[in-house]
């Protein structure tokens, strides 16, 4: 299977997630391959949001478009798709208008009935053909990074129907039919599982779960709607891997606003802060690697604002990490408006300051 791809030439990013000491961390950004870039826009313009995920050529030629742009800045790629992918798997129309949009989102446990669980795994295929189309045109440069949608903002979007700010309906459905919705969320669950060790099949060589809403949780229904699931697919991934002969991968979860204490109990390599949490929190356990934080906002305060934000954080997660474990991001995805140059900047900044002397000054 190793043999497939071309050899990797740049590391980094691996040696950190399994907890080894690097020359500088590693840094990469959540939505790297988005609207702030313009080669991004001029390609949506002609097509569809979705038609990009389900078309390897085109979702290739986007994931690689941070990479071709920022040369030696960048420790690895995030395969072009999206966490909604999975809800289509299972039958659900979904549109991109701007923003996600469900035709017919959950409304009653019964409509769990008509989700066709069975094949989502299958009919991701395009994203595996995506995987193994980028991997083999990287040529090696960075690692290729695959991910999928907890279970528990899988199901928020499904019964929302789009992004929302108070996830009334689905918090709803926590309170009102708590046993359906456990029952919605093992669906979903052994979806994800499914889905990225195909991921993983086809040459992911790391794996992200995005639970972003997360943080929307009280502690107590993370630790009962969330948090076990997310568990589940750290185990259910390393189990299956293990199986199939194939070499484990480093996990990533990234539980938006949640207790990082909490998030570190779900046994993934890596945690990824937002930027609310201060990396030298005493409750993070050491053995778990960090991956974050800097206020994405950051980037547009000019180039003296990022770099004495990114000085800061080095030497937050430095004092976090003496001997390594960190992997450099913002806190959430970058956004729109971010002028292309600034993150150049952003990512000039972390490899000088990561570097472990300079950040001593
Ligand atoms: C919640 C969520 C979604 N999708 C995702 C999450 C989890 C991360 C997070 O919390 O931001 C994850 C995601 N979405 C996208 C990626 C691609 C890889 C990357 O570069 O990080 C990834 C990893 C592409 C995308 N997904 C989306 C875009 C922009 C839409 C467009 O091109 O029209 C991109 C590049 C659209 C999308 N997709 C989703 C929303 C809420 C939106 C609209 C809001 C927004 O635009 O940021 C669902």
């Amino acid at each position: 299977m190793s043999d497939e791809f071309p050899p990797l030439k740049n590391d980094l990013i691996l040696r950190a997630a399994w907890g080894q000491d690097t020359e500088r961390a590693p840094v990469w950004v959540m939505r790297q391959a988005g609207r702030y870039l313009p080669e991004f826009r001029k390609l949506r313009e002609k097509h569809d949001f979705f038609e990009i995920c389900q078309t390897p050529e085109l979702a290739k030629q986007i994931t690689l478009q941070p990479i071709d742009r920022y040369p030696d800045l960048i420790d690895a790629a995030i395969i072009f798709s999206d966490i909604l992918v999975i809800p289509q798997a299972m039958g659900m129309e979904v549109l991109m208008n701007p923003g996600p949009f469900f035709t017919k989102p959950l409304e009653v446990p019964e409509d769990v009935q008509n989700l066709q669980t069975e094949g989502v795994k299958e009919r991701l295929q395009y994203v595996y053909d995506a995987i193994r189309l980028t991997r083999t045109q990287l040529l090696g440069r960075v690692p290729l990074i695959g991910f999928c949608g907890s279970p528990w903002t899988l199901m928020s979007y499904m019964i929302e129907g789009g992004a929302s700010k108070t996830l009334q309906k689905s918090k709803t459905w926590l309170f009102k039919y708590p046993d359906q919705s456990k029952a919605l969320l093992e669906l979903i669950t052994t979806a994800c599982i499914a889905f990225l060790v195909g991921q993983a099949e086809a040459g992911a060589q790391l794996l992200q779960v995005f639970d972003s809403n997360g943080g929307d949780l009280s502690p107590h229904d993370f630790k009962e709607f969330s948090l076990p699931y997310s568990t589940r697919i750290a185990e259910g991934v390393r189990e299956q891997l293990r199986q199939r002969g194939l070499q484990p991968v480093p996990l990533t979860l990234f539980a938006k606003g949640a207790s990082p204490a909490l998030a570190a109990t779900a046994k993934y390599n890596t945690i990824s802060l937002q930027w609310t949490v201060d990396p030298t929190d005493e409750t993070i356990p050491k053995d778990v690697v960090l991956q974050g934080n800097l206020d994405p906002v950051v980037l547009y305060g000019g180039r003296d604002a990022i770099e004495r934000e990114v000085k800061r954080v080095c030497a937050e997660f430095r004092a976090a990490r003496p001997t390594g474990g960190w992997i450099a991001n913002l806190g959430h995805g970058i956004t729109p408006g971010v002028d292309p140059d600034d993150l150049k900047w952003f990512f000039e900044c972390v490899h000088k300051y990561s570097v472990v002397n300079t950040i001593q000054e």
